[in-house]
């Protein structure tokens, strides 16, 4: 598909490519809405089989970021990075400047975050060439690492997804099977298995999987056997479209409840989630513990705050699963509803003019 199109399709804003041959950075930064602020969203680094695929990626998880910002409540429109490269292995710090110098070009249209691949550390190096970036080093006043605050957040979605399974949030007794242990997942099995949860665990890299099993005591499984694991509750925590045609059948738990984004290949997984009678909390809203942490930034940090916020996803889950139930649909869709009609009415009460400096009066005056 022609690239204009395929933006036309689901209303893209920008598309910007990034490219700097000394550092090697190859970026895509996607701007999907701004209706409600600034396009925030974190910086992705992948080694992609193609181009092709890392735009894919970024538009899938740009547009997800702006459905996750209007669902949290957040004034920020939803925006993404992919930067193409071996996280492990290609990383430098003229990259990441280069990087910075792109986004304070957008002039605040985007404000960069971690992701999958990207580091405190790297954030620290962006912020030496803009402002418009958050998951900075508490030393700057910043948040720091957003994942504890995204595994907490998960973890409090999840409780309110069993309820809604089970009928009751305890987790202690129940088996939780985590597919990739990295940052976030590895925060998320310190609270499971402080309340007593039964964890099965799986990743590519064998260094995290010893780490959750020495620590929590978690069985390891291999990447793909995770599926057909006996468990309550499925909690992917890796990369994205893994619920499809070929992963669905295979769950034996009750519950999907994770931090990946984009855990639904296509719409019609969640349907097909709803028929089998599985409680799916939708990404987006039960992943939000990250955003809505570094958002906190833009007010002056303040954890505790950021903190009560997160706790909110629990009443925001439950919500979605009443809406769910009221209009017999599935919890995806109610979801999206929730999103689609908070932008809706911010963007109609913010029909009238305001002078800004941009305005043509502003100008004449100066
Ligand atoms: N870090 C954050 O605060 C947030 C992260 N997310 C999403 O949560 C997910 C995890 O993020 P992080 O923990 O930050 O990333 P991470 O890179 O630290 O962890 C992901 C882990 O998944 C493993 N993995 C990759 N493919 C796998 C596969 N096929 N099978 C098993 N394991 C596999 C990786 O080896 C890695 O250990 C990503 O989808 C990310 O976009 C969403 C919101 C916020
Ligand atoms: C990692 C977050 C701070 C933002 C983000 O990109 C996300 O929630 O996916």
């Amino acid at each position: 598909m022609e690239v204009f199109q395929r933006l036309e399709q689901e209303d893209y804003e920008q598309v910007i490519y990034c490219q700097d041959r000394a550092s090697g950075l190859k970026a895509i930064i996607v701007i999907h809405d701004t209706t409600l602020g600034p396009a925030l969203g974190g910086a992705r680094m992948w080694n992609y089989a193609s181009e092709e695929e890392a735009l894919e990626d970024a538009l899938r998880l740009a547009k997800g970021m702006t459905y996750k910002n209007a669902a949290a409540g957040l004034n920020l429109g939803g925006g993404k990075t992919v930067i193409i490269g071996d996280a492990r292995r290609d990383k430098n710090e003229e990259m990441f400047r280069a990087y910075g110098r792109y986004i304070q070009g957008l002039n605040g249209r985007y404000i960069t975050a971690e992701d999958v691949g990207t580091t405190v550390e790297d954030m620290d190096i962006i912020y030496q060439e803009t402002d418009y970036v958050t998951g900075v080093s508490p030393a700057f006043g910043s948040s720091g690492n957003p994942s504890p605050m995204t595994a907490y957040g998960i973890y409090v979605g999840m409780k309110a997804a069993a309820k809604e399974a089970f009928g009751s949030d305890d987790l202690s007794g129940k088996t939780i099977a985590v597919q990739g242990v990295g940052n976030v997942a590895y925060h998320l099995c310190s609270h499971l298995h402080e309340e007593g949860a039964k964890l099965v665990v799986t990743d590519i890299h064998q260094d995290a999987v010893e780490r959750a099993v020495q620590d929590f005591q978690a069985e390891a499984v291999d990447p793909n056997d995770i599926y057909d694991v006996n468990a309550d509750i499925f909690s992917p925590c890796a990369l994205g479209a893994i619920l499809n045609d070929e992963t669905i059948p295979r769950l034996k738990a009750k519950v999907v409840a994770g931090s990946a984004n984009n855990q639904l290949k296509e719409n019609r997984h969640g349907d097909m989630l709803h028929e089998r009678g599985i409680v799916y909390a939708p990404d987006y809203v039960i992943n939000a513990g990250g955003v809505i942490n570094v958002a906190d930034e833009l007010h002056g940090y303040n954890k505790e705050r950021a903190k009560k916020k997160v706790s909110g996803l629990y009443d925001r889950m439950t919500q979605i699963f009443e809406v769910a139930k009221r209009d017999g649909i599935p919890t995806h869709q109610a979801a999206d509803r929730l999103a689609e009609e908070r932008m809706e009415k911010v963007k109609n009460a913010r029909n009238t003019f305001l002078q800004n400096e941009h305005h043509i009066l502003s100008r004449r005056r100066k």
